[in-house]
């Protein structure tokens, strides 16, 4: 008997009982996305350190912490969007199937088709509703029967459907916030992915905005693996089946790193984290 075990800390305040996705995670169990030993640097600097995580197929995976510890970095870093920024470079293995998605003969365009994103700020081409959503087809060389058909799926797909059949020849530019971020969920759905990377995708959104966008997540889990980084702590509580909590970390030299401090199911993070940060981030009492 061990005595001297200390005791779990206490259930928190973030207790999650809006969650749907708690309980026996889908699918969970086939890996999607491995990290191992992920360090991304921009240029000298260092900005994550070491990251060791898997991302199991058709859950939503949350990545939490305070500003600047490496969380879209990491996003980034999973679809080579990291590559289109100067001095970027990733180190160590982030594989997709058991496939080093850096290797020499892996091609990114390829890559960033079938890990799609979708970014802080609804960003629609300033095209018509129906042109935002062939254009990943057609450009990507899709073949593609009947292309009325794939944009009506998309955007069904994407819960927009309903509010703009009747004009999809107007500009999207015209639409509202929370139907642009819909559209540009549907415009990612378009080019057939099989994860979807999200970077905040409701901070410039309303709350009823929002909602909407959490109910289509869930909705698109079903069929698509999800990562999602978010300010928001009671989104991820909501949404995610696993959340990770990051943090940065101060080295001997005054450089911060982001480090990945606690990974787990979105239920124990948020009501019993191993953590002591992890528990003090959550509770508010930290970052
Ligand atoms: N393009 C870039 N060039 C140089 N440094 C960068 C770049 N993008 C991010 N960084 C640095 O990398 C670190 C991690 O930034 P990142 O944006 O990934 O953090 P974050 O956790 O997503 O922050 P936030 O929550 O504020 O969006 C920060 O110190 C940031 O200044």
């Amino acid at each position: 008997m061990n005595s001297t075990r200390p005791a779990p800390p206490p259930p928190v305040a973030l207790v999650n009982p809006a969650n749907r996705n708690e309980g026996a995670p889908r699918g969970g169990d086939e890996q999607v996305l491995r990290l191992e030993d992920v360090s991304i640097f921009y240029g000298d600097y260092q900005a994550v350190r070491g990251v060791d995580m898997t991302i199991g197929r058709h859950q939503i995976t949350a990545l939490i912490g305070p500003s600047g510890c490496g969380k879209s970095t990491v996003l980034r870093s999973l679809n080579r969007m990291n590559d289109l920024i100067p001095g970027a470079r990733v180190a160590g293995r982030v594989t997709f199937h058991g496939e080093d998605l850096y290797a020499r003969d892996v091609d990114p365009i390829e890559v960033r088709r079938r890990i799609g994103m979708v970014f802080q700020k609804p960003n629609p081409f300033p095209k018509s509703i129906y042109d935002n959503i062939a254009y990943g087809p057609r450009v990507t060389g899709m073949k593609v029967s009947n292309m009325d058909e794939l944009v009506e799926k998309a955007l069904r797909r994407a819960a927009l459907w309903d509010e703009v059949k009747d004009k999809l020849k107007q500009s999207a530019l015209a639409l509202s916030g929370g139907q642009q971020q819909r559209l540009c969920i549907a415009r990612t759905i378009a080019v057939s992915p099989e994860v979807i990377l999200m970077d905040e995708p409701c901070s410039a959104l309303d709350p009823i905005a929002t909602s909407k966008i959490e109910d289509l997540m869930f909705e698109l889990s079903r069929d698509y693996t999800i990562v999602i980084v978010t300010h928001n702590m009671q989104q991820a509580a909501r949404v995610s089946h696993r959340t990770a909590f990051f943090t940065a970390e101060v080295d001997e030299q005054g450089e911060r790193h982001g480090r990945l401090i606690e990974y787990d199911t979105t239920n124990k993070i948020f009501t019993n984290p191993a953590q002591k940060r992890t528990e003090e981030y959550i509770t508010g009492r930290f970052g």
